[in-house]
């Protein structure tokens, strides 16, 4: 499976704490991020992430081509509700994109958990079987 990850500045050390606990599981799939959050977790847990331009400079929306393209089977974005950066990702794009290609994703801890498990027990295999090519 093709993971896609994304954390604003504020939740850069949850999201490395995430990677760090599901370290196991995350490294059996394709993982890819955000520039500043493919190198912090990559340098954290030692799993192998292709970085993708920062979030500033387009990441997001490299990331968007490929969930366009429904190419990436979970999106976790690990975003700040409260205080985002002007700079940040627009999420809304990010989402309005995960819906149309039916493509899981979590918006934080909680329900992160909660897919990387269902990921681990196989009860996203479907994404595989609609998209044999990936
Ligand atoms: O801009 C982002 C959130 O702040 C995501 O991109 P980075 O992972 O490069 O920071």
């Amino acid at each position: 499976m093709n993971i896609a990850l994304i954390a604003h500045d504020s939740k850069k050390e949850l999201m490395i704490q995430f990677c760090i606990a599901y370290c196991g599981i995350l490294s059996r799939h394709n993982l890819c991020a955000t520039g500043t959050t493919g190198k912090q977790v990559s340098e954290a847990t030692g799993l192998h992430i292709q970085r993708y331009l920062s979030g500033s400079q387009g990441g997001d929306q490299q990331i968007c081509a490929r969930i366009s393209c429904n190419e990436i089977d979970v999106l976790l974005f690990f975003r700040d509700p409260i205080n985002p950066k002007s700079n940040e990702p627009n999420d809304m794009n990010l989402l309005r994109l995960c819906d149309v290609h039916n493509v899981p994703v979590a918006t934080n801890i909680a329900t992160a958990e909660a897919l990387i498990l269902a990921l681990e027990r196989g009860d996203l295999d479907w994404r595989e079987i609609g998209n044999p090519s990936l």
